[in-house]
Order: structure tokens, then sequence, then C-alpha cells
């Protein structure tokens, strides 16, 4: 068995791929669209991964846009999608100047949270720094200095 993708659901696909696309650095690998269905998917990898991504058909990342509009409410049980950046202060400025929530600011330089336009959780973590589990913090989103 392999993994080969997590779908999300979006409900502008075009705020979308602005956010997972020219924000966070994602490259469209390719994508389909479905008269009979009403949707388009789109299939998004890594920069460093888009090569493994064609030669083995799985791309990180499925948004799934239905043309007719759909409240999409999430439940508990989804947490989030988690990539390794290379400079989370940068990135999270850039975000933060770009209009994004900065939900948990990296003021550890090892975690952030951000949120998608939908509200999906996206978990960035320092490259170089070890995955371990998260402290429980409190923090006020875009507040203070990193
Ligand atoms: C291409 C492959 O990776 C898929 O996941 S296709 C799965 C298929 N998707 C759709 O039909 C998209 C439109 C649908 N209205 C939806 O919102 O999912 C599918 O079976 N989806 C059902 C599901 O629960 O994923
Ligand atoms: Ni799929």
């Amino acid at each position: 068995m392999e993994y080969l993708h997590t779908m999300v659901r979006v409900s502008d696909l075009n705020a979308s791929l602005d956010f997972y696309c020219q924000q966070l650095g994602l490259i469209e690998t390719h994508r389909k669209e479905s008269e009979r269905g009403r949707f388009t998917l789109v299939f998004l990898a890594a920069p460093s991964q888009v090569e493994a991504a064609a030669q083995t058909q799985s791309p990180l990342l499925e948004l799934t846009y239905n043309w007719d509009p759909e409240a999409y409410s999430g439940g508990r049980n989804f947490g989030h999608l988690a990539f390794r950046v290379d400079d989370i202060y940068q990135l999270c400025q850039q975000l933060q100047n770009n209009g994004v929530t900065i939900n948990r600011p990296p003021r550890d330089g090892h975690m952030a949270f951000v949120r998608s336009p939908d509200g999906i959780s996206i978990e960035l973590l320092q490259k170089g720094e070890p995955l371990s589990p998260a402290e429980p913090w409190i923090s006020q989103p875009n507040v203070g200095e990193w």
C-alpha cells in the first residue's frame, strides 16, 4: 500500500489556488473537469515532489470544486495538512501581508498554523526542526512580535 493524496473540497477554486499555489507555493500537476459530474479536480504537489508525483501518480493534495455551491462544515475528526517549509518566519510574514490569518504564530521558530480560505488548518514546520509533539499553546493570531 502507498499513501496517495488528501482530498479537500473547496468553495472558491480561484481563492484556493491563490492560497495553495501563489501563497504556499504548491504546483498544479494536473486537473480533471467533469461536465456530467459538475466538478473540477485540481491536483497539487510541492515543488520538490512534482517529478515524483508525476511518476507515481500521487500528488499530495486533491482539491475538489463542485460547480453547484455546497455548505462545507469541517468535522472535528479532520485535523490539518502539514508542510515543511524553508523559512517559517518569511512565509508567515508573506501570508499575513496577503491577508492570511496566522492562527498560531511561529514564535518558537518551529511550528505555525494558518487556515485555508475554507478554514482547513495548515501546519507549517520549519525545515531542520524535529517533528515533536506540539506543546499546548495560547496565542493571539497576528498579535505582537514573533
Ligand atoms: C480522482 C480521485 O482521486 C478521486 O478522488 S475521484 C472521487 C470522486 N470525486 C468526485 O466525484 C468529486 C465530486 C463529488 N461531488 C465530491 O464532492 O466528492 C468521489 O467519489 N467523491 C466522493 C468522495 O466522498 O470523495
Ligand atoms: Ni482522490
